[in-house]
């Protein structure tokens, strides 16, 4: 479904460049539902800007379904933001109409391109929970439950993706809990693609794939041991709850490009170089051998 290779974001203002992806690759399949974590700044936003067509890349290679997101023409675009992919925001204010129902928020995007459908309106609105409350004003519903609608919205133009910044940012953790379980639910009713960015490893622990994300590279995959198994909760740390249910991988390019961790090339010692042998099973990396020569 998703396919970038060596995807690049520079921004440019008139003194500064800011290289937000530099070479960044990553497969996602169709019917996938997977999260993308990493720290602030790494890149998340700006990759999903360009998966949900709101960023133009710089350069590389970024194939969504049928479309080149590098190639793509302006009108097309307007065409792939309405039918291909469904955005959630954390911060759902982006996508309410605040004096209106939650269904007429619903039928908005409908009527936008001109496809009401109010029996799926309605039952997107099931689906999340919310049949007893589609009449409510949005100003009458609690966070979460606006929340849930900013999901039936992404829905309402029948999207082959979704695309989710931070969704549960705001929320309490029944609420992300609950919000997580109709995630699930939608991929596996219309196998929707879903690609949720998060901080929260929690909730990475609920999805079959974590790629993390570094300096804007990817850097570790975590695949799901046991696909059946959902991960009630992280303990927080990065190699704790997500390494217990997740296998990682360290990913490498086509060009034989990986990304060591810093902290363990601090713990070695090594800067600018490395050397690097192949025992004929394993291939170890060390300090620069000349240096270690020049200490003795
Ligand atoms: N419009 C912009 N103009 C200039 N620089 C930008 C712009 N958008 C993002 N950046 C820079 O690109 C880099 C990646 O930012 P991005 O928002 O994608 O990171 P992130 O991983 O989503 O972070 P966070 O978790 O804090 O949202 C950062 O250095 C950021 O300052």
């Amino acid at each position: 479904m998703i396919h970038c290779e060596g995807l690049v974001k520079i921004f440019k203002s008139e003194d500064i460049e800011v290289v937000a992806l530099q070479g960044l690759n990553l497969t996602v399949e169709q019917g996938e539902m997977m999260a993308i974590i990493g720290n602030s700044g790494s890149g998340k936003s700006t990759l999903l800007n360009i998966l949900g067509g709101l960023d133009r890349p710089s350069a590389g290679q970024v194939q969504v379904g049928e479309w080149d997101l590098l190639k793509i023409r302006d009108d097309q675009l307007v065409e792939y933001k309405r039918n291909t992919v469904g955005f959630v925001w954390q911060n759902n204010a982006r996508n309410l109409l605040p004096y209106l129902t939650a269904l007429e928020n619903v039928e908005m995007p409908m009527l936008l391109s001109g496809k009401l459908d109010r029996a799926y309106a309605k039952q997107l609105l099931e689906w999340v929970g919310l049949k007893d409350r589609m009449h409510n004003k949005l100003h009458q519903l609690s966070g979460g439950e606006q929340q849930r609608v900013a999901i039936a919205i992404s829905l309402s133009n029948r999207p082959k993706m979704l695309l989710a910044d931070e969704p549960t940012g705001s929320v309490d953790t029944a609420t992300s809990d609950q919000i997580m379980n109709i995630f699930r639910e939608v991929n596996r009713e219309l196998g929707i693609t879903i690609v949720i960015v998060t901080h929260d490893l929690a909730l990475a622990g609920k999805v079959d794939r974590v790629v993390a994300i570094r300096d804007g590279l990817t850097s570790t995959e975590f695949v799901k041991r046991n696909p059946n198994l959902d991960l009630a909760a992280g303990d927080g740390g990065f190699g704790g709850g997500l390494q217990e249910v997740h296998e990682a991988f360290v990913v490498v390019d086509r060009a034989g490009r990986l990304q060591v961790p810093k902290e363990y090339l601090e713990a070695v010692g090594i800067g600018g170089r490395a050397s690097m042998e192949f025992d004929g099973e394993k291939i170890v990396i060390t300090a620069p051998k000349s240096l270690e020569g020049d200490k003795s």
